[in-house]
């Protein structure tokens, strides 16, 4: 049987390619992306891993199981780590923790975040994790798919991005979260509930692009 995490991929296939092949990665790839969309969408990043943390500790709070709560704990936690990254690459450019926080939300910073909150707010587990799922996969994708940019270009601008995402550990986490949608769904899918989360799964997945677009337009202003 083709796993639910599949499924749902397949049926966003377009929806899929536009996110993990965005202009905004091909710059970032290149190493031509202007620094400037790089900066606007890192603190935009920051501001979106906070509500994510939220998202993951929901996620922890609808569990049924240790090992539901668990996950939630784990999304929470490299959440919290990944903003750390974001942290000190600001923090090269100048920008403090406090000015990145003082930041107003940008509209797809807010849109995304808070659909996802939403989602896990009025369904359940599985409608969750399903609206969380684009997000870890997605940049493991793109990470490993970059990874050999840095290994050409030892002085490539985004090697420290790049080498986040193509890590051990983010390659782990999204594997994981590969499997446990297919839990979640041995456990609580109905076929009668696959045209919904199918929807929530592309909503996402086109929020993650809003995202990138978001980075190449504030980086001309
Ligand atoms: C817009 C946006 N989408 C995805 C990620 C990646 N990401 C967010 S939380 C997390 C770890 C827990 O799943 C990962 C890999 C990001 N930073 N920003």
């Amino acid at each position: 049987m083709t796993s639910l995490f599949e499924r749902l991929k397949t049926a966003a296939a377009d929806a899929w390619q536009a996110y993990t092949h965005h202009e905004f990665i091909n710059q970032l790839e290149a190493g031509t992306l202007p620094q400037a969309a790089f900066r606007h969408y890192l603190v935009q990043d920051y501001l979106f891993l906070l509500q994510f943390s939220r998202a993951y500790a929901l996620a922890a709070y609808k569990g049924q199981t240790f090992a539901d709560v668990a996950k939630g704990q784990a999304g929470l936690l490299a959440s919290l780590e990944e903003s750390e990254l974001h942290v000190r690459l600001c923090a090269e450019w100048g920008i403090s923790r406090e000015e990145m926080a003082a930041t107003p939300e940008h509209p797809a910073t807010v849109a995304y975040t808070r659909y996802v909150l939403d989602t896990g707010m009025r369904g359940d587990l599985l409608d969750l994790h399903v609206a969380l799922s684009p997000c870890v996969v997605g940049y493991s994708e793109i990470g490993k798919r970059l990874a050999p940019a840095i290994q050409q270009q030892p002085d490539h601008p985004y090697a420290e991005w790049i080498s986040e995402y193509a890590s051990e550990e983010v390659q782990q986490l999204a594997a994981e979260a590969i499997g446990y949608i297919d839990h979640l769904g041995e456990r609580f899918l109905s076929e009668a509930r696959f045209e919904n989360l199918a929807q929530i799964f592309a909503t996402a997945t086109r929020m993650e692009t809003a995202f990138w677009q978001m980075g190449l337009d504030l980086g001309q202003e």
